[in-house]
């Protein structure tokens, strides 16, 4: 259960080392990056009964402070990434490197290896020590410099690596699962008093991470999807009554595929987890598309990877290696259903298949995201510095925030489907109100 305490940034002690950073230059542009802000938002939380409850929060604006915990020339620090690829991991490896060893002058800073894993010595491989050179090129490179695996580790033998390695601050990038994996490690450091911070930054294509408005990699994928769009747009008009179906990746949420439709504009259907649709019957998705066909003589379909499980009940899904379950695959159901329903009609149709799921997460990032992964990674080793611990760096209102682990994982964060995103897509495709 998540308790008030929980919902403040916690702080490893008071911060006494004075800031090697400029603070009368961050003045003369404004002082926005060190005046802490604070606002108040409602948050959903889940007490004893079950019972949803309204708790405000204060958020804590995220930037460089001017006393320090850590003492820059005598402090190590760490970067892990975890769970699946997005674009701009390096990207803000290579930010946190430079922000740690050029500007507060961080002398040790290592690259832990796949993951949680590497905090295992039994498992993992040993960290490497990052220098200039290696991080140096890798903003250019899809992936991650450093690896990435799923699958849990036990906190107690991460805490003894990491007191072991001397490390005094570790940023986590990886989304839902390693910050759950991050506050796990925070409680247990905790536990034992080690003053240890403990600082997250959100990675996902699916853009699911609760205050974080947008998170790195997802301008990217949107490019990507739109590209593949385009493609199934181009087959599906070209073709006798032919029909584009494009599968995204999306496993909570529809923000991928709800946003690769509002880029497009070429899209007819989109179908996302937040909304249950009709399969067959009048009004249903088969009939409406065959209806478009008819109109038009072509429609492109876009759906995201979560969409549809209704479809599937009662098939008990399988897990990965990090406990989340593994969809049924809606793609292929529907690309199949598609063929049976026109060719029972007698209707005579090309359907074109494109499921561009890893080639949207494993490229290197777009401008837009390079942007957003300079920043967070700047943001997360300012509030490391200043002891900050169980935190992850999230962005709201404009404004980038310290934000407690706890409350990011209270919540799944997915599509708003009274809110501008899907109103643009129902203009976009002209789709029923399922
Ligand atoms: N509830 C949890 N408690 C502790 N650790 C977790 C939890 N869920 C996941 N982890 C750990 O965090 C790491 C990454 O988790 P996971 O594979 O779910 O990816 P993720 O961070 O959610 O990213 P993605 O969005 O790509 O799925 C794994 O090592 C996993 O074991
Ligand atoms: O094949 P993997 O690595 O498990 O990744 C697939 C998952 O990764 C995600 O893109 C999240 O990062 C999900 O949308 C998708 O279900």
């Amino acid at each position: 259960m998540i308790e008030q305490k929980d919902l403040l940034v916690s702080g490893l002690g008071d911060p006494v080392h004075p800031s090697p950073l400029c603070f009368e230059s961050a003045k003369r542009h404004g002082g926005r990056h060190f005046v802490s802000e604070s606002e108040r938002v409602r948050l959903d939380i889940t007490e004893g009964g079950g019972r949803a409850v309204q708790t405000p929060l204060t958020l804590e604006e995220a930037g460089p402070r001017e006393r320090l915990f850590f003492d820059p020339r005598a402090t190590t620090a760490a970067i892990v990434t975890c769970g699946g690829l997005s674009p701009g991991l390096n990207n803000v490896i290579r930010s946190v490197f430079y922000e740690l060893s050029e500007n507060y002058g961080v002398p040790k800073v290592l690259g832990i290896r796949n993951g949680y894993r590497g905090l295992n010595p039994a498992v993992g491989k040993r960290p490497i020590l990052l220098n200039r050179e290696l991080v140096e090129p890798i903003d250019k490179l899809g992936g991650t410099a450093l690896g990435s695996s799923r699958g849990p580790q036990d906190p107690r033998v991460m805490a003894d690596f990491i007191e072991a390695q001397a490390i005094d601050i570790l940023f986590c990038l990886g989304g839902d699962g390693t910050q759950r994996g991050a506050h796990d490690l925070h409680k247990e450091l905790q536990r034992r008093e080690a003053k240890v911070a403990i600082v997250g930054i959100p990675k996902t294509i699916d853009n699911d991470i609760s205050f974080v408005h947008q998170s790195f990699g997802f301008a990217t994928a949107l490019d990507k999807a739109h590209e593949v769009i385009q493609a199934a747009h181009v087959e599906a008009r070209d073709a006798v009554n032919g029909i584009g179906l494009v599968k995204l990746m999306g496993r909570h949420a529809g923000f991928i595929a709800a946003g690769a439709s509002v880029v497009s504009q070429e899209v007819n259907f989109t179908l996302v987890p937040e909304i249950p649709f009709p399969l067959e019957g009048k009004g249903g998705f088969l009939e409406s598309l065959e209806d478009r066909v008819r109109r038009r003589g072509h429609a492109v379909v876009v759906v995201a990877e979560g969409a549809g499980q209704h479809l599937f009940e009662g098939k008990a899904g399988e897990r990965d290696a990090s406990g989340n379950l593994q969809h049924e695959d809606i793609g292929t159901y529907l690309r199949d259903r598609i063929k049976a329903h026109f060719a029972e009609r007698e209707f005579e149709m090309t359907l074109k298949y494109l499921d561009p799921s890893y080639f949207i997460r494993s490229v290197p990032a777009n401008g837009f995201d390079r942007f957003v992964c300079d920043q967070m990674g700047r943001h997360a080793v300012h509030a490391g510095m200043a002891g900050k611990t169980g935190v992850m760096i999230g962005m709201e209102h404009g404004h980038y925030i310290n934000v407690p682990i706890p409350a990011v994982v209270s919540r799944t964060k997915t599509l708003d489907v009274g809110g501008d995103l899907w109103r643009g897509v129902l203009q976009v495709t002209r789709q029923p109100r399922w």
